[in-house]
């Protein structure tokens, strides 16, 4: 035996006590400070010297423990069969390894030896026990023998079913599995959270973990949990089944859902081949695996293996590359997103992660930036799962250099220098320029020259794009400029196409006061907004004059609306735009607008059903603009339906009120006539 220096003993017993804290805050609070990688890295470091140093191993070492202790507040449960940990495999020789080690053991051909293998779901572990069909417990993993009892909790996901299905339900059952979160899910709720100021997660693991620790299971209730079952640890009286395989096949019987990916391969060539593909599906899955799960398939060759201190012999976690990294947040630059929302983003050292080289990361928002504590210069933990954004997770403030500077969000637009704005119940902050805005305004253009703004022919995505890069267009005015023989010179556009887009513009500068409102693309203004601003206000610049408190009285106008507009209107850049397009000879009739009462005032129209020549909105919105009233729902005797196919079994009961019901073709007709000023043949 060797005698352990004191520093060796020095560092044993520091990695313990780290690791001790890493567990607790892993397992018992959700919130892990080490990234897996540093864990791992410092978990096997003791490993190795545990190995060469046996008597510095103590019975309470991170290595032969699994999880950590039961946190207050739950029943503690006893596992009857423990929940163990897995050894894991970092790369492909230690896989083959595994299966010669395994198949030396068992005296048997390595290559012929079936393996089970299972995506290793990242999620968190629990056990549940039914007694003759009906779940009577569900626990958590806790430290591997003691657990906390979740039961409610656990009920409240669908994926649990309360009662086995079929009908030969053994006595006693115990199934185990994973609970996980769906990527999709997880930032859809950590969203919520950052709008709201709940807890956000780092990473769907902990998010799974911590929702289903909640006290109160209506909590649980609401967290978007799947459960997907792996192992059956007890069935009693035993049905005989053969391999780890068939049981998954029972299980899915019984009303559970286990991995769509298990597959049954045979020897090292056919365990490595399946790791190697599941890899490359890794991105595209939806949802995070941290590896692969590799069992000997035989239940009696896994008796016959048994199992080490905190592990079975007849099974290896496979590991991913992690997803978490750290890395230094080198500086922040803030992008325009097409709505105008301005968005952190954190320039960093570039890292691997996962396979992918990362330099940029979300920082979301400025309460994320305070939530977060975050400052230029850091060492922070970034995540980067799948197809979703990589983000900033957290900051290791013990690394914070001296000259680490505060992050300071800007007041003015970055790309336009107009004003930024943001609403006081608003985690959003935006850019105020609109179609000023260079960053805004591809879209902006796209939205202009649409069919229910000024629907102009022939100018399509691709080519708003060209225009806009060649730098041909500043504002939407400049399309009233654009020549047939310059638009000509644009790859795969003809003379012809050059004359007709020429044609269309000017067709389209006749258009109408709501399109027009609607084509300026003012934040939550749609079509049937638009057309209540026009038909309040009559003119242009009596809107664009309009304080907050005269634009709240327009009808669906409420402050956060009127907010948007009063800012849009303030802008000089806007102001200038408009007149542009004014000068460029935009016109629409006014006093047709300004004229009251309008044809249909005081009537109430229902739509119903589907309509081929426009949306539903667009139809409330010309109905409203001639004074009508749209309904939701039947109720006026003055209703009209305007019926699709689909509206069938609503037309006999529109029929028995006693309104009229009317096809689309008529109301086509009928609204034409009406907008051109016809009320009589209504
Ligand atoms: N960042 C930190 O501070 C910190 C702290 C503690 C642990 N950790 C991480 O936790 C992991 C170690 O945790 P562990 O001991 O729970 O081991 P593990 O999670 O690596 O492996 C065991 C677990 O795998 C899960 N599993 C998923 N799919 C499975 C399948 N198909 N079949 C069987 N089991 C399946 C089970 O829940 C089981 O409990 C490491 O990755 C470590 O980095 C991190
Ligand atoms: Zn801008």
């Amino acid at each position: 035996m060797t005698h352990p220096d004191p520093t060796i003993q020095d560092e044993a017993k520091r990695l313990r006590a780290e690791l001790d804290d890493a567990n607790h805050r892993y397992y018992v609070l959700d919130e892990p400070r080490l990234t897996d990688a540093d864990y791992d890295r410092k978990l096997r470091r003791l490993q190795e010297i545990e190995a060469e140093h046996p008597e510095l191993v103590t019975p309470d070492s991170p290595t032969q423990r699994v999880g950590a202790a039961p946190a207050d507040g739950f029943p503690e449960i006893e596992h009857a069969v423990p929940m163990l940990s897995l050894d894991n495999a970092f790369d492909e020789e230690e896989l083959a390894a595994f299966v010669k080690r395994v198949a030396d053991r068992l005296e048997v051909d390595g290559e012929s030896l079936a393996f089970c293998c299972e995506p290793k779901l990242d999620g968190a572990a629990v056990s549940l026990v039914y007694e003759h069909g009906a779940l009577v417990a569900g626990v958590t993993r806790g430290d591997g023998r003691t657990g906390e009892g979740i039961t409610s909790n656990l009920k409240t996901l669908k994926s649990i079913p309360l009662k086995l299905r079929g009908r030969e339900w053994p006595d006693l059952l115990e199934v185990r599995g994973e609970v996980t979160m769906r990527h999709a899910d997880f930032e859809a709720m950590n969203d919520k959270a950052r709008e709201e100021g709940g807890k956000v997660f780092a990473n769907p693991r902990n998010a799974a973990a911590g929702s289903l620790r909640q006290l109160d299971p209506r909590i649980t209730d609401k967290r978007p949990l799947e459960f997907s079952a792996y192992q059956a640890a007890r069935i009693e009286p035993d049905a005989g089944d053969a391999s780890h395989s068939a049981l998954m096949a029972r299980l899915r019987e019984f009303g559970f859902r286990t991995s769509a990916e298990l597959q049954v391969v045979h020897g090292a060539e056919g365990v490595i081949e399946y790791c190697r593909t599941l890899g490359e599906k890794r991105d595209s899955l939806g949802y995070d695996i941290d590896g692969v799960v590799i069992k000997v398939d035989d239940l009696r060759l896994q008796r016959e293996l048994g199992f080490v201190a905190r592990a079975p012999r007849w099974a290896i976690a496979f590991k991913f590359p992690a997803q978490e990294q750290t890395t230094r947040l080198n500086d922040v630059e803030f992008q325009v997103g097409r709505t105008g929302a301005i968005t952190p983003v954190a320039r960093l050292e570039p890292v691997s992660v996962a396979g992918v080289t990362v330099s940029n990361a979300t920082l979301h928002n400025a309460d994320e930036i305070d939530r977060l504590g975050v400052m230029i210069g850091d060492t922070v933990a970034i995540r980067r799962a799948g197809d979703v954004i990589p983000q900033v997770v957290r900051v290791q403030e013990e690394y914070r250099p001296d000259d680490a500077r505060q992050i300071v969000f800007p007041e003015r637009c970055p790309v336009c220098d107009s004003q930024i704005e943001r609403l006081e119940d608003e985690a959003v902050a935006r850019c105020s320029g609109g179609l000023y805005c260079a960053a805004q305004r591809k879209e902006a253009l796209k939205h202009f020259a649409s069919r229910r703004a000024l629907d102009i022919e022939g100018l399509g995505e691709k080519l708003i794009d060209q225009l806009v890069e060649l730098d041909w267009i500043q504002t939407p005015a400049d399309l009233f400029a654009l020549e047939a023989e310059r638009l000509a010179t644009l790859p795969r556009m003809g003379e012809k196409s050059s004359q007709n887009l020429v044609a269309a513009l000017e067709k389209a500068k006749a258009t109408t006061l709501p399109r027009f409102i609607f084509a300026l693309g003012i934040r939550e203004v749609g079509e049937a907004t638009a057309a209540n601003l026009a038909r309040h206000f009559g003119t242009l610049e009596a809107l664009m004059e309009a304080g907050r408190d005269a634009l709240e009285k327009v009808e669906d106008v409420g402050p956060i609306v009127a907010a948007h507009v009063h800012t849009f209107f303030q802008q000089p850049h806007n102001r200038e735009t408009i007149q542009a397009l004014i000068d460029a000879g935009l016109r629409w009739e006014e006093t047709e607008v300004e004229a009251g009462p309008t044809p249909l005032e005081g009537q109430t129209w229902v739509l119903t059903g589907t309509m081929e020549s426009m949306t539903r909105d667009e139809g409330k919105a010309r109905l409203q603009a001639l004074g009508a009233k749209v309904a939701g729902s039947v109720s006026k005797k003055t209703a009209c339906l305007v019926a699709g196919e689909a509206a069938g079994s609503k037309l006999t009961r529109a029929e028995q009120l006693g309104v009229e019901v009317i096809d689309e073709s008529t109301f086509l007709e009928r609204l034409e006539a009406w907008e051109k000023g016809d009320a009589q043949n209504g």
